[in-house]
């Protein structure tokens, strides 16, 4: 099992309800033991986090409270860069240290222009915080109104609806029924793999966001399945090892490449890196599960443009069909020359 702190990335276009999530969160109980890093330009909205919530609302330095650190000087994607893996660190050496009060779990709220993709590069690049911190998931709001026109026009809009692992659709009382069919149409092109939800004035239940990634804690297992939310087996082959893809939307695909037989890591991860250095600039998330003949146990991967992550052991879970796959979610990609590299191999 997995002991690294899970990370979700909560993220969301201007004004499409993060802080409001962000804040219903704190407040549960379920989340008491959460380390928050916020980046907002301005502190606006923080009021509204710390009102009545078991933190203090000193706001005093960037460690506006004990586990809670607001980077206001610019954005994490990318100004701010090193100060959120930095953050991250020292975050985990207080921790270590109990000069913070013991946290299991941390969110970081991006603003609402921020472009996922360097943030997860980060996340998944640094040493450090590759081998204390893992990726949970992305989750991101999307305004029910005007969710539609921001996809068509901000590309951070888009880009954060296609890296997403949940969706929350927010707003829905402000929307037409018509405004927000067309808006979960348009989500399904866009991020087929990605759950979608409603939340109304932030309410939602922790356990709909939290541990939905690679590993689910309450059942003390990996769930790479609904993970990876390819299916493992069943697809119609289209072209030589890969199912037909999903149209393209606004330049956005997603497809998912079957190997069906096993690799070998050793040989196979030089592959993927050269998928990221070749594809880097529009690989936004590539997220797989490899059977491999050189670990005792198969192997979840996952990538953000340039950067591959070093694999998970899934350790105890196998599945009957071993068959490899891999999600790949791109901007303006090269499709054919993707699959060509991965079944080629
Ligand atoms: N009607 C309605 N308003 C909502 C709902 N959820 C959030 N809001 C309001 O929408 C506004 C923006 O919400 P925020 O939570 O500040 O959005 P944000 O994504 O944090 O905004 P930025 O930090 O500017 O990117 C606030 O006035 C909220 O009260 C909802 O479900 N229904």
């Amino acid at each position: 099992m997995d002991k690294r702190i899970p990370v979700t990335l909560l993220t969301g276009f201007l004004g499409s309800g993060k802080t409001t999530l962000l804040n219903k969160l704190l407040h549960n109980p379920a989340m008491k033991d959460t380390a928050v890093i916020i980046n907002e330009l301005g502190e606006a909205g923080l009021d509204q986090i710390f009102a009545n919530s078991q933190i203090s609302q000193t706001i005093e330095s960037e460690h506006i409270a004990d586990n809670t650190v607001l980077l206001s000087s610019g954005c994490l994607c990318c100004s701010l860069k090193n100060e959120l893996a930095d953050t991250m660190r020292d975050l985990f050496f207080k921790r270590s240290l109990e000069a913070v009060p013991q946290f299991n779990r941390l969110v970081i709220e991006t603003t609402g222009m921020a472009d996922p993709g360097p943030i997860l590069a980060n996340l998944m690049n640094e040493p450090v915080i590759e081998s204390v911190y893992r990726l949970d998931a992305v989750v991101v709001t999307v305004d029910a109104a005007y969710g539609l026109q921001q996809i068509a026009s901000q590309k951070e809009a888009l880009k954060q609806a296609a890296v997403a692992d949940v969706l929350l659709i927010t707003k829905a009382d402000t929307a037409t029924p018509e405004q927000i069919s067309a808006l979960q149409e348009k989500l399904s092109a866009i991020n087929p793999n990605a759950t979608q939800q409603f939340v109304s004035h932030g309410e939602i239940d922790p356990m709909d966001i939290v541990d939905v990634g690679l590993f689910d804690f309450a059942n003390k297992q990996a769930n790479p399945q609904r993970w990876l939310r390819a299916p493992a087996s069943g697809f119609s082959m289209g072209k030589k090892g890969t199912i037909p893809q999903a149209p393209a939307h606004d330049d956005v695909t997603t497809f998912t490449v079957y190997l069906p037989k096993p690799m070998v890591w050793s040989d196979f991860k030089s592959v993927i890196l050269k998928l990221c250095q070749k594809h880097g600039e529009q690989l936004l998330r590539l997220k797989g599960i490899l059977h491999v003949e050189d670990a005792p146990a198969p192997l979840a991967i996952h990538a953000v443009h340039f950067t591959p992550y070093p694999p998970t052991l899934l350790e105890g879970w196998d599945e009957d069909e071993p068959i490899s796959r891999i999600v790949i979610i791109g901007k303006g990609i090269d499709e054919q020359a993707v699959r060509d590299m991965l079944t080629q191999f």
